[in-house]
């Protein structure tokens, strides 16, 4: 009875609107038309559970330490999404349980323009699975791979979308830790939606002490025994394509690229949002120079030039970056205390460098780059992936991880989701202006339908080990449990 109750007053408010609006009859016809239809597909998913086979899985787009990524077209409606599907064996084996209920926990409660929106998740005695929008746009780690550098305007355009994001996610209490290119995805029409909210790559630094960062251990400023430099000096435009050669094996590696992680995060000193802004830093950085500012050959040696920023962040001649851009990265890549955006994102937000940024319409503006995409199903932007056989190996199956695998599974109790507002309905020109001119709330018709213990999951502290991402009333870093150990 309540949920024809709100069905009736949905109408009512239409019919309303459409009272006070000019539209011509057909018009007006067709939107109730369309009203009907939608409510009915409203009802259809409300009923239905979803599960892996309402999904077609198509082009395979991305592939991380646990699973991959593709496109999937829903059977039932045609709309295209993103599917990743991550194995629990793997996760149960690396400790990341909590991490992938994080992920799912931040997308299903963040709305906003700049996070990748989450259609549904659910699971199989085998994999969980994400279905998100597609965002057909390809990483930033390909664009800035395409581009070499870009130029400071280009930058301010991406730059700004990503302190939108950062913030956005900081307003819900949530620190995502490896914010990276690759997890700055672009839409159609080139903006940008930050992904990947849990699944880092940990890097195990965890066995480091803090001498080890000293500065007489550190490569690049360190002599070897016949006098030589440890490493090689080279100039902005070898070290590029040294970086190029190696970005992908770097991203593709099990132990990803720590060249955007806050030195507070690597020692493990404890660590707040802050350490979010230092990777802006780091990122603005590599889009202005061409690479990241503590890159080195090996991971190790980055993480040690990291944590000795002061004798390691150095901006080349060659790439002539303005005053105010060198100042704003200084003041990202520094000291906690001294960090822009410790109180807040106003505080980047009013630097000089985003002068004449207008920021309430960066995400209405034309992007710096349009990606060219022919279809819904368009992957040009996307490395192409070879596909391999797609048998679960019988050691997922019959490890000591096996009896804990099922749809059941208390170990990932709660990871069913479904957002039933998100299936296309800006599709329609006309419904979504109608939607915004609307004096309910934001999301009047929203119903996430979470299974009963997803509620309590939702809330639950998240524990975890390295980088990732958590709310941050989990707080020093050695609390966690470094499960990968
Ligand atoms: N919604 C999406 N739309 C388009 N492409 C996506 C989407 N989600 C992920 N991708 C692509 O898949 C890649 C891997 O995705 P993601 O980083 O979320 O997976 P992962 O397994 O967690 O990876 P990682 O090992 O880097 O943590 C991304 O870099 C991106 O290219």
């Amino acid at each position: 009875m309540k949920s024809l109750q709100e069905r009736k007053e949905r109408r009512d408010i239409l019919e309303k609107k459409l009272a006070d609006a000019e539209v011509s009859e057909e018009e007006h016809n067709n939107l109730l038309k369309y009203f009907e239809k939608k409510e009915t597909e409203y009802m259809r998913l409300q009923r239905h559970k979803m599960g892996a086979d309402d999904f077609e899985p198509l082009t395979m787009i991305g592939k991380g330490a646990f699973g991959e990524v593709r496109i999937c077209r829903e059977k039932a409606t045609g709309h295209v999404y993103a599917m990743k599907k991550l194995k629990k064996s793997e996760m149960l084996r690396r400790g990341q349980v909590e991490h992938v209920k994080a992920e799912r926990n931040l997308l299903a409660e963040v709305d906003s323009n700049c996070i990748v929106k989450l259609y549904c998740s659910f699971q199989d005695e085998e994999y969980l699975y994400l279905i998100m929008e597609y965002l057909p746009g390809g990483d930033m780690m390909t664009l800035l791979m395409r581009k070499d550098t870009l130029t400071e305007d280009e930058a301010r355009f991406y730059v700004g979308e990503t302190v939108l994001a950062i913030e956005s996610i900081h307003k819900h209490n949530y620190i995502h830790r490896d914010i990276k290119p690759d997890n700055l995805l672009l839409d159609r029409n080139g903006h940008m939606k930050l992904s990947d909210f849990g699944l880092c790559k940990p890097l195990d630094c965890s066995n480091l002490q803090e001498k080890d960062f000293s500065t007489a251990n550190n490569l690049s400023g360190a002599l070897l025994s016949d006098g030589r430099p440890a490493a090689p000096q080279r100039t902005q435009q070898e070290q590029l394509q040294h970086w190029q050669r190696n970005r992908r094996m770097l991203a593709y590696s099990t132990v990803g690229t720590p060249d955007y992680i806050a030195p507070e995060v690597l020692l493990k000193k404890g660590y707040g949002m802050e350490c979010d802004w230092w990777s802006l830093g780091a990122i603005m950085y590599e889009m202005l120079v061409g690479y990241p500012p503590f890159y080195s050959d090996e991971p190790m040696s980055t993480c040690r030039k990291i944590v000795n920023w002061r004798t390691h962040l150095k901006f080349p001649e060659e790439a002539k970056l303005s005053p105010e851009a060198k100042d704003l990265i200084s003041k990202l890549l520094c000291n906690v205390e001294q960090r822009l955006g410790t109180k807040g994102a106003h505080e980047i937000k009013i630097h000089p460098w985003f002068k004449g940024i207008e920021w309430d319409k960066l995400y209405q503006m034309k992007a710096a780059f349009i990606p060219e995409v022919n279809d819904e199903l368009d992957t040009q932007n996307f490395e192409k992936f070879e596909e391999v056989d797609n048998q679960i190996p019988s050691a997922a199956k019959s490890g000591p991880w096996r009896k804990m695998l099922s749809s059941k599974d208390i170990n990932f109790m709660g990871y069913t989701y479904k957002n039933v507002e998100i299936v296309n309905d800006n599709q329609l020109p006309g419904i979504a202006e109608l939607k915004k001119k609307s004096s309910k709330p934001k999301r009047p018709s929203i119903k996430s339908l979470f299974e009963d213990e997803a509620a309590a999951a939702a809330n639950q502290p998240v524990q975890g080990s390295f980088l990732n991402l958590l709310p941050t009333q989990i707080e020093a870093p050695e609390a966690e449990n470094h499960s990968r150990k």
